[in-house]
């Protein structure tokens, strides 16, 4: 069906010449009317209402025998009521309206009360469709009728009527044997009789003749082609040999166009359904996508009133879908933007036809909101109102977390302190500022003392509460424009801008070092944490960020060396040292792989009898470069480096084996006691090695005394009370070492299945002149024999020393008065000197 013929409406090719006569007009009035005006049908009206409808093919029903005939009133052959259809009606219905009525004319109707406004025919449909090309593919041989009604041309007009109504035909042949022609009469030949009131000559009188004949093989548009021409409506179609066949009916060729437009038009309906369907299907599925999508939707008029919302929009505004239906969207406002936004947002919706961006709202409880808003221009042609879809999401979570991603990349989670990588920013800035206007900045780099051993004493959790606060209290140190970062760990690092005097830095240092000189309190348990701290200046100490940073934590470490808790500001001298302490962690990783350790040992003296009661043994580093390295230099670094387990592990195991060589050979048989780290009781399984180191060395653990500091309880003492029963339970006595400067708690010591107290070397040194000292060292003594403990005091150089000592009833002795800790050959030689008369195994069970 051609494009254009779609959409084609009743108005478009009705006739609008509308025949109208009153229902008492005569028959021949009405035929003669339809003759004049040359159309096949008239209407009859009464009191300006169309009541019937007479047509040509009503003539057929007419008595022509009848001389009244032609006087009769219409009103008495008109068909009622008549069919109407409205003027805006599309063909294609109508079309539908034609087949389901059974006529050929309707009248057209216009407006509310249906006032006529012309007619249309089945023929004026079909014409109107340009389907003529269809007829070119078809002969009349499928399309005339064969069987056709021919009769006498001497019989009367009634005889004919009479004929055709029996016939159902619209014509009948008339055969005149005298002029040997062939004519017709059809309806249209009747309404001709009705109006001339005449019918009293014989058919053949009436009769068209001679007949337009065509072949069979003919095409229909030919044959179409000549009625139009010619102005007639039947042609004779006669055979190969000129015999009459049939009669081609102009009826017979529009009832061909009217079946290929019936079939077209079902094809059309048909897609019509298929894409109803499917935009139905499609409607569908957009409601389900609208109702089920997350995001709240709000569809509004181009009024900008609000048509339809989604269930996401209620949960995420808290408005229902009543409240808010043909209410605006400026409901929703939250009174954020000004006018400027909202019109920006328009000219860019109207010139884009979308607009995207974040949006401050309001819901319903009156929280405003963030959200990420999509409004979308919906128009389907440029006629069409524009229609507006807005989408949007609750972005105030995701803001939040962006802003959170943003708080991790530049602040430290724990002390919200800024972190490195902002530092960084803000010294190469703070550097870049200095250097154009020529002036200092310094750098520090602070460092907790013993933060480890807090983390691995109190626990992770202690550890950082207690950063939390050092944080806060350095803080409040901090001058507008400076910058203190946390860089990891207990590492803090300081910006200070604006340094006019060195002797400012100093001060500065002092207060940090003051701030944290009040002990901090972590759950119930009291903190003294302090830091050493290094400075350096630009562009005195380095002119770029990375030298200055170096140069600072060069200045700490040696802040560090020289006893901790103090500032140092970098000299160039101090390079040579850190690398110095560099080289030795390098090489402390690798010293147990080089059996780079050996153990010396230091008699234990009975302070009356001056005889050897035990040993201990201290661990010895030589390195090919740096020679003899102090214990209490390398160990602090073993701890840090996570060696400290294995080098513990390593000196049971040769203690053990000591003590089965001197055993065997009959040199020393007296208890020998190994030192332990605290971390060994978190970090390692203690009881388990030194189980081990007594299996393969064969030794009885009653020679062994594992001596062990206060910080190993501080973590938990119920878990070091079970390594200790383990460690008692193998024979393996017990000491509490540097007794006293701890926490020197009664209570644990009661608790704990410890067998010797060792009074620490710095009391020692002060008794018996420094009265607080000897005081403690009496305290000890007495807590010692009223727990029934043994008492070892170390570090004893001088006769005084001993001499107090005796006093107090303490019977081991260590300490330079009577020995240092020897070599093995050294010690081998020190028990041939003060070998008893006879050694006994003298230990207690
Ligand atoms: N001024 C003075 N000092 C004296 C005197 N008598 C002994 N000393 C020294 O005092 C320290 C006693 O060991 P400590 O308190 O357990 O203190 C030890 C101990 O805590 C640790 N340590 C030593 N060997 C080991 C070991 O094998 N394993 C572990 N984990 N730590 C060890 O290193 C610390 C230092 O050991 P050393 O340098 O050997 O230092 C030893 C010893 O040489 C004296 O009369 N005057």
């Amino acid at each position: 069906m051609a494009q254009s013929s779609k959409k084609l409406r009743v108005e478009d090719v009705m006739s609008t010449e509308l025949l109208v006569c009153s229902p008492e007009q005569s028959l021949a009035d009405c035929a003669c009317l339809m003759r004049n005006e040359n159309v096949s049908s008239i209407f009859i009206k009464r009191d300006g209402q169309i009541i019937g409808v007479w047509t040509e093919g009503d003539c057929a029903k007419v008595d022509f025998a009848d001389p009244e005939v032609f006087h009769q009133p219409v009103v008495n052959y008109m068909t009622s009521p008549v069919k109407t259809v409205d003027h805006l009606t599309q063909l294609s219905e109508v079309t539908v309206l034609f087949h389901s009525y059974g006529f050929r004319h309707l009248l057209v109707t216009k407006g509310d009360d249906g006032e006529p406004a012309g007619v249309i025919s089945l023929s004026d449909v079909v014409r109107s469709q340009g389907l003529e090309h269809y007829l070119h593919f078809k002969t009349i041989e499928s399309s005339y009728v064969a069987e056709v009604p021919i009769t006498q041309g001497n019989i009367s007009v009634a005889s004919i009527s009479e004929i055709m109504r029996q016939r159902r035909s619209n014509f009948v042949l008339i055969d005149n044997p005298d002029v040997g022609q062939t004519g017709i009469i059809t309806e249209r030949d009747l309404l001709t009789m009705l109006s001339r009131q005449k019918v009293d000559k014989p058919a053949w009188q009436y009769a068209s003749w001679p007949l337009l004949t065509v072949h069979y093989t003919t095409s229909l548009f030919k044959a179409y082609q000549i009625l139009k021409l010619k102005q007639i409506r039947h042609l004779i179609v006669e055979g190969d040999d000129g015999e009459i066949l049939g009669v081609l009916a102009l009826r017979n060729i529009l009832s061909e166009i009217e079946s290929a437009y019936m079939q077209e038009l079902e094809t059309v309906l048909h897609q019509r359904d298929r894409a109803l369907k499917k935009s139905q299907k499609n409607l569908y599925l957009a409601e389900q996508i609208i109702n089920a999508s997350p995001d709240g939707i709000m569809i509004t008029d181009s009024r900008n009133t609000i048509m339809q919302v989604n269930p996401a929009f209620t949960q995420l505004t808290g408005y229902g879908e009543q409240e808010v239906l043909g209410q605006k969207p400026s409901m929703l406002s939250s009174g954020r933007h000004d006018k400027h936004f909202y019109d920006k947002m328009w000219t860019e919706l109207r010139h884009k036809g979308v607009w995207q961006g974040e949006i401050y709202n309001r819901k319903r409880n009156g929280e405003i909101f963030l959200e990420w808003l999509t409004i979308i221009c919906i128009r389907e042609s440029a006629e069409e109102e524009a229609l507006y879809a807005a989408i949007f999401s609750d972005i105030t979570e995701r803001k939040r977390n962006e802003k959170r991603i943003k708080t991790l990349a530049y602040f430290d989670e724990l002390t919200h302190l800024p972190n490195r990588r902002l530092f960084n920013d803000r010294l190469e800035m703070a550097l870049a500022t200095a250097h154009r206007d020529k002036t200092k900045i310094a750098v520090m780099f602070l460092d907790l003392d013993h933060f480890k051993q807090v983390n691995d004493t109190l626990g992770h959790s202690a550890g950082d509460a207690l950063l939390k606060q050092v944080a806060k209290r350095l803080q409040h140190c901090m001058h507008e424009g400076d910058t203190l970062a946390r860089l990891g760990g207990d590492e803090f690092t300081l910006l200070l801008t604006e340094i006019d005097e060195v002797k400012n830095i100093h001060r500065y240092a002092t207060s940090l070092i003051e701030a944290l000189r009040e002990p901090i309190k972590i759950g119930n348990t009291e903190i003294v944490i302090t830091t050493s701290i290094g400075g350096a200046i630009y562009p005195d100490d380095g002119e770029d960020a990375e030298t200055l940073l170096k140069h600072a934590d060069i200045a700490m470490y040696r802040s560090k060396e020289i006893g901790r808790n103090s500032f140092q500001l970098y000299k160039p001298a101090m390079n040579a040292r850190s690398l110095e302490r560099m080289a030795i962690e390098n090489k402390l990783k690798q010293a147990l792989k080089n059996n780079e350790f050996s153990l010396y040992y230091q008699p234990k003296i009975d302070s009356f009898t001056h005889q050897i009661v035990g040993a201990e043994a201290l661990l010895r580093w030589h390195d090919s470069e740096l020679g003899f390295i102090s214990p209490a230099n390398f160990i602090p670094l073993a701890e840090e480096l996570g060696l400290i387990v294995d080098i513990d592990i390593w000196v049971i195991n040769a203690v053990c084996k000591q003590i089965q060589q001197w055993q065997n050979k009959g040199i020393f048989d007296r208890r020998i006691s190994a030192n332990v780290s605290a971390l060994h009781f978190t970090q390692g399984n203690l009881a388990q090695s030194v189980e081990n180191a007594l299996n393969i060395w064969q030794v009885d653990g009653r020679l062994l005394e594992i001596e062990i500091t206060e910080s190993s309880f501080i973590r938990s003492l119920e878990d070091a009370k079970k390594v200790l029963k383990a460690l008692k339970q193998l024979g393996v006595s017990l000491s509490l070492d540097d007794f006293g400067t701890g926490y020197s708690a009664l209570s644990y010591l009661a608790r704990l299945p410890i067998d010797t107290l060792k009074i620490d070397a710095s009391f020692v040194a002060k008794v018996p002149d420094e009265y607080g000292n000897s005081q403690i060292v009496k305290a000890i003594a007495a807590m010692a024999h009223s727990l029934e403990l043994n008492l070892v005091a170390e570090g004893v150089e001088q006769a005084h020393q001993l001499a107090f000592l005796q006093e107090l009833d303490c019977h081991a002795i260590q300490g330079y008065f009577f020995s240092k800790p020897l070599s093995v050959e050294q010690f081998e030689l020190f028990c041939e000197a003060h070998r008893p008369a006879k050694i006994a195994l003298s230990v207690s069970s």
